[in-house]
């Protein structure tokens, strides 16, 4: 599989439809002949286009799709939607046109139809997604895992990877666009999936890329710093997370309240909603108030066991191999979430203890890629101060040894944190290792410098810092610096398999590089 042009999942067997049904139902005005016209899917596009498609031409940050609804046609699509002046820009294309003031906005709803996987839709899978800045993905593939282990096929839509049963394909988007969206959930309901757990981005919710779905649970993480390159500033991306909690997309929510947003979330929910707070971390007013709480009970860098206690006083008590309160506080969130959709707590219990516990494998988030000799090395996705912090600190916590630290920040992307990044990184670490990430368009020298500026400014200096370019080198070098007892976590990359370096997505894989590095250097 090209992980760089990774396929989108469509049902194998669509059912066509009449597309003149279509522009009745909507009351859409339409130009050119609709009759004997039927599709079978929906694009936004051409790259994606199958013969049969509706391909809808909306307006993007440099385009407007409209103006390729010719190659649409030379594709196979049958139809274009689109707005007036996508219209004028597809005069030639010869294709008839669906009419809508956005396009955008119309995707979710008429995606829904060609699919029929809408709200009211037959044999729909139980539909539950996770928002929040950090631990969306760890959250997903949690609830996912222990579904699995409740004997449910399941279904995923995550940063790092689409599933369908036991189909698996690297995503593109953490949260596709709605048209793919909702193919997906066809293929899903085609393959007997009958749960599914959605990550939705802000950017998601902004783009309407949910539009036409009704979760039946809904669950928010947390919210810190990031993105206020896409939002004016924090309370404009609370806003648009807050969209996922409108009844329109939510049937039920879980409430996570680690961070003082949660009570916001709370407030302003216009769905009835459960809380849960994680001890030590949220603050002693939200712990006592949230009707379900988590107590850590154990802790190593092999696995965390903590309490689950729900509003009666029923509990539950279970262990998962990840590192990190945080990662109990993800794992507790997704078992409110079942209980939420109807599971029994008991029988949740039941199913993880006949296992030993939660089984779920996290690709790239803080993943150990090391063996059993030598130092620990850990591949996490992190990429925002919060994220560095608690993996960071729980890494910390369990290596008798040096902690060294290796990271970079994402070119074109929210440059105000990255300061802030760099001063958690040195403020935790024994050893700093500033390198590149993905560089996009610009200079990653200066990215370096903005960050080694970043880690003058904490308190506590690491005992050793350096600037390492290209990451390979960098890798090397923490190896190099690394002793048995020493851990490395290496934070940005995660699961993927790529760079982008000016555009051109260079073929990478960190977990690679590391275990290369670490048979270098005699390890392995
Ligand atoms: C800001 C944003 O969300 N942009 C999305 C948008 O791109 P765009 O507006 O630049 O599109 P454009 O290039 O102007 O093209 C306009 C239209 O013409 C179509 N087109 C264009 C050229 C062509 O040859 N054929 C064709 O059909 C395009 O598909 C598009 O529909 O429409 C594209 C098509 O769906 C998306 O791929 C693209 O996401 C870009 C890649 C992106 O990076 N988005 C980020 C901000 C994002 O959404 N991130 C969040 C979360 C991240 C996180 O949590 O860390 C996510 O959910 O992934
Ligand atoms: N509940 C949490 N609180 C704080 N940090 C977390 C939490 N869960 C995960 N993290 C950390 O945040 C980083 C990203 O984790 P994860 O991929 O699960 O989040 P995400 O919300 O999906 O992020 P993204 O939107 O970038 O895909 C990792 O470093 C992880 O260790």
């Amino acid at each position: 599989m090209d992980s760089r042009n990774p396929p989108v999942l469509r049902p194998e067997h669509p059912t066509p439809r009449p597309l003149a049904l279509l522009a009745q139902e909507f009351g859409l005005e339409h130009t050119g002949s609709l009759d004997g016209v039927e599709v079978t899917g929906v694009t936004l596009s051409t790259g994606d286009l199958r013969p049969g498609d509706l391909y809808a031409g909306i307006q993007g940050a440099h385009s407007h799709g409209a103006q390729f609804a010719s190659r649409a046609a030379e594709q196979g699509a049958v139809a274009l939607l689109t707005d007036p002046a996508g219209a004028e820009l597809a005069a030639g294309s010869g294709l008839p046109v669906l009419l809508v003031d956005d396009p955008r906005a119309a995707l979710g709803e008429v995606s829904a139809w060609v699919y029929r996987t809408g709200a009211d839709s037959a044999n729909l899978p139980l539909l539950f997604a996770t928002t929040g800045t950090n631990g969306k993905t760890s959250t997903s593939y949690l609830l996912e895992g222990i579904l699995r282990q409740l004997g449910l096929v399941t279904g995923l839509s995550s940063t790092a990877e689409r599933h369908v049963g036991d189909l698996t394909v690297v995503s593109r988007l953490t949260t596709p666009e709605a048209s793919e969206m909702h193919a997906l959930l066809a293929r899903m309901r085609e393959g007997g999936v009958r749960a599914v757990a959605v990550e939705v981005s802000a950017q998601a919710l902004t783009w309407r890329r949910v539009d036409g779905l009704v979760f039946d649970v809904v669950a928010f993480t947390n919210l810190s710093h990031d993105h206020l390159d896409d939002y004016a500033d924090m309370e404009e991306y609370f806003r648009a997370k807050l969209e996922l909690f409108e009844p329109e997309h939510g049937r039920r929510g879980v409430v996570c309240l680690d961070t003082s947003w949660g009570r916001r979330v709370v407030d302003e929910s216009r769905i009835p909603v459960t809380t849960v707070a994680t001890r030590g971390h949220a603050s002693d007013e939200d712990y006592d108030a949230a009707q379900w709480t988590v107590e850590i009970l154990e802790e190593s860098a092999a696995y965390s066991e903590f309490r689950l206690t729900g509003p009666d006083g029923r509990a539950l008590v279970t262990r998962e191999p990840l590192i990190g309160w945080h990662m109990a506080a993800n794992a507790a969130l997704a078992i409110v979430m079942l209980v939420e959709a109807g599971f029994e707590l008991e029988a949740i219990g039941a199913a993880l203890d006949a296992d030993g516990g939660i089984r779920a494998y996290l690709p790239g988030r803080t993943e150990r890629v090391s063996g059993e000799r030598g130092p620990s090395v850990y591949v996490d996705f992190g990429h925002s101060p919060d994220a560095f912090e608690n993996t960071l600190g729980a890494v910390r916590r369990f290596t008798p040894g040096r902690t060294i630290m290796v990271f970079g920040a994402d070119g074109d992307r929210d440059a105000t944190k990255r300061h802030e990044m760099a001063r958690v990184a040195a403020e935790l670490s024994d050893v700093l290792v500033i390198t590149d990430h993905h560089p996009r368009f610009e200079d990653p020298a200066s990215i370096r410098a903005t960050l080694l500026d970043g880690a003058r400014l904490a308190e506590h200096q690491p005992e050793e810092t350096y600037e390492v370019s290209p990451p390979e080198e960098a890798i090397r070098k923490a190896v190099s610096l690394a002793k048995e007892g020493d851990s490395i976590l290496w934070a940005g990359p995660g699961h993927q398999d790529y760079r982008d370096i000016r555009g051109v997505r260079t073929p990478y894989s960190a977990r690679e590089l590391a275990r290369a590095a670490l048979h270098e250097a005699g390890w392995a």
